[in-house]
């Protein structure tokens, strides 16, 4: 059997709802991802897709199905897959370089790279911010010390759970330019989940649409304009009225 980089065979999930009944969150997810690919997932709130990419990343376990990434069977969370989060999820008690710099740390030990901590301070523009705390920096940096915490450790896979949803538009387009160069000079698989139609189409090379109760794939769309894309080309906006058709048939 050809397995891809990341292949998701028939993961069903399931919780307790408040009357201790088995409720399926997500049910018999197919798809897959190559080495490389840029993929989004978008779909209506509550569809299922974080727990979907807490799936792949192992923070969660499905009751049914397997992910397998490099053929490997995913059983718990790894270094190799970066997971970076809607609110950034940075320690506040730490500064913006020493978040960076924490993973690499636990990795490397105390000889870590500091070049490799300077470079990725410099790719995200946070010098002079060194020294702040996560509660003195924009949103926007916020998220860019997210994704330098996760990109340090050279990740096979990068779980991006909407990291740009929180901000406003200005900034949001700011960060998604930094996740679009980011994923082409460094070739690392990501995966997208976010709310924003424009964002998907503006990143990815496919786009998984999800329907809800529960959560299963309706279609993914082969999204293949050619790169760095215009927000106001023809075929941007054709690309979205397609999706905006397939999610609003459910
Ligand atoms: N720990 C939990 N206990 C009970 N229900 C849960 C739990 N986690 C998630 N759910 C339910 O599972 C469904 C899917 O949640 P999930 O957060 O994966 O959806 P989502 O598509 O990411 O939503 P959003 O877009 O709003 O972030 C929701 O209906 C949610 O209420």
């Amino acid at each position: 059997m050809n397995l891809a980089f990341l292949d998701v065979k028939n993961i069903t999930r399931e919780l307790l709802n408040n009357n201790n009944k088995k409720l399926k969150i997500i049910d018999n997810i197919n798809f897959s991802v190559e080495k490389g690919e840029f993929l989004s997932i978008i779909g209506p709130s509550g569809c299922g897709k974080t727990t979907l990419l807490r799936l792949i990343s192992g923070l969660d376990r499905p009751e049914e199905g397997q992910v397998t990434v490099a053929g490997e069977r995913i059983v718990k969370p790894d270094v190799s897959r970066g997971y970076v989060f809607q609110n950034g999820g940075l320690y506040p008690w730490e500064t913006i370089e020493k978040n960076i710099s924490l993973g690499l740390e636990a990795v490397q030990g105390r000889n870590f790279d500091r070049n490799l901590v300077k470079h990725f301070i410099e790719i995200m523009g946070l010098q002079n911010f060194e020294n702040a705390y996560p509660s003195q920096v924009s949103g926007g940096m916020a998220q860019r010390t997210a994704l330098a915490r996760s990109l340090i450790l050279q990740p096979q896979l990068l779980l991006l759970d909407e990291p740009m949803g929180a901000l406003d538009a200005f900034t949001r387009a700011d960060v998604q330019n930094i996740v679009f160069k980011l994923w082409r000079d460094t070739k690392t698989t990501m995966i997208l989940v976010t709310h924003d139609i424009d964002e998907a189409i503006y990143l990815s090379q496919k786009i998984l649409v999800m329907t809800p109760h529960p959560g299963r794939v309706k279609e993914v769309v082969k999204n293949d304009l050619p790169f760095p894309r215009k927000r106001d080309s023809t075929n941007f906006l054709k690309q979205r009225r397609k999706l905006q058709e397939i999610l609003s048939f459910e």
